[in-house]
């Protein structure tokens, strides 16, 4: 269990970490998310006691990160996977590690074999691919056999066999009945790793919510129509109060309606349908609806709903580096 209270985190003008306060329980994958900026890194490095707080606390099992005896065997962590020793061997970086937590020389052997780099484990880690050097990260958290695991957005950069095994690897992690808390800017990544979700936008708590319930609560949900009478299908929906909005490729979204009603409204007025269809919004826009007041800098983009804009390269930083 991690606990926070009030965690702040200021440079100079610039607040990072805004009055943080929540917990991450055992036995799930806890989702920390917010867009480039929100200060995901930054709590995490001051949960790990590698940065101060301005204020507020962290508590690892009800302790200071700095009260643990040997704290590899408590929390393990992937911060920054080019953090290894590039001139050593996998193993050698492996061992160091290990010899200064006093964890037994047999475990190094274990962990290689457990994030798949046996072959490679008296290779120099500097030669590592992306995803090699994310194994070896990973392999050092597991290092201490620790009940609390952080990975700071462990599947940047991966490819698609190496995202289904992190997210396969944090799944029995949490199973096993450890505490797993993970960062991440990306909605989609999070709905189908985490239970729990945290989110945070320049520095401040946003949600602290169970995965089903947020999706509940901030996904939107419409209806979709087609018709070959689309003009009068709108000006029918129009009389009878619903608004309806063109969504291109002859499409018509309606919001706070049910199929049944406007099935029932075309089929009295004799209006032909190609599509009826019940929707709900990606998790991704919900995120981003929640999180547009705490990002600085993005695009216009051509939202027909005017929620959030579209994901992608147009969330900017939400700092210029204080
Ligand atoms: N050492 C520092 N000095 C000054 N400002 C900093 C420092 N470290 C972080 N910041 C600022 O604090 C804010 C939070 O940064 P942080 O890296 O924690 O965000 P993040 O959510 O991890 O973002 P990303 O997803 O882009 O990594 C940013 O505005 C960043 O520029």
């Amino acid at each position: 269990m991690i606990e926070l209270e009030g965690l702040t985190k200021r440079y100079g003008a610039k607040t990072a970490v805004d009055h943080l306060s929540f917990q991450v329980r055992p036995g799930v994958i806890t989702g920390f998310l917010g867009p480039n900026g929100a200060g995901k890194s930054t709590t995490m490095r001051m949960m790990l006691d590698l940065d101060n707080p301005t204020s507020g606390t962290v508590r690892i099992d009800g302790k200071h990160y700095r009260e643990l005896q040997e704290p590899l065997k408590y929390i393990g962590a992937l911060l920054d996977a080019k953090a290894m020793n590039g001139g050593r061997s996998a193993y050698n970086n492996l061992l160091c590690l290990a010899q200064s937590n006093r964890i037994p020389e047999r475990r190094v052997s274990e962990v290689l074999d457990l994030v798949g780099l046996t072959p490679v484990a008296r290779k120099k880690s500097k030669g590592f691919s992306l995803g090699m050097g994310q194994r070896l990260g990973i392999a050092s958290a597991l290092l201490g056999d620790p009940e609390i695991l952080m990975f700071d957005e462990p599947v940047n950069g991966l490819d698609p066999e190496g995202i289904h095994w992190i997210r396969n690897l944090m799944k029995a992690l949490a199973a096993e009945g450890r505490t797993i808390f993970v960062s991440s800017h990306l909605m989609s990544e999070m709905a189908l790793t985490a239970d729990h979700l945290i989110v945070i936008g320049q520095g401040k708590l946003l949600a602290d919510t169970s995965m089903a319930d947020f999706i509940q609560e901030n996904s939107r949900s419409y209806v979709r129509l087609r018709s070959p009478q689309q003009e009068r299908l709108r000006d029918l929906l129009h009389a009878h109060g619903f608004i309806a909005v063109e969504a291109g490729n002859g499409t018509l979204e309606v919001d706070g309606a049910t199929t049944e009603k406007l099935g029932e409204l075309a089929a009295e007025n004799g209006l032909v349908l190609h599509e009826l269809s019940s929707q709900r919004a990606s998790l991704e826009e919900a995120f981003m609806q929640m999180t547009a007041s705490a990002v600085e800098y993005h695009a216009h983009g051509t939202d027909v709903h005017g929620g959030a804009p579209a994901p992608g390269p147009q969330w900017g930083t939400t700092s210029q580096g204080a």
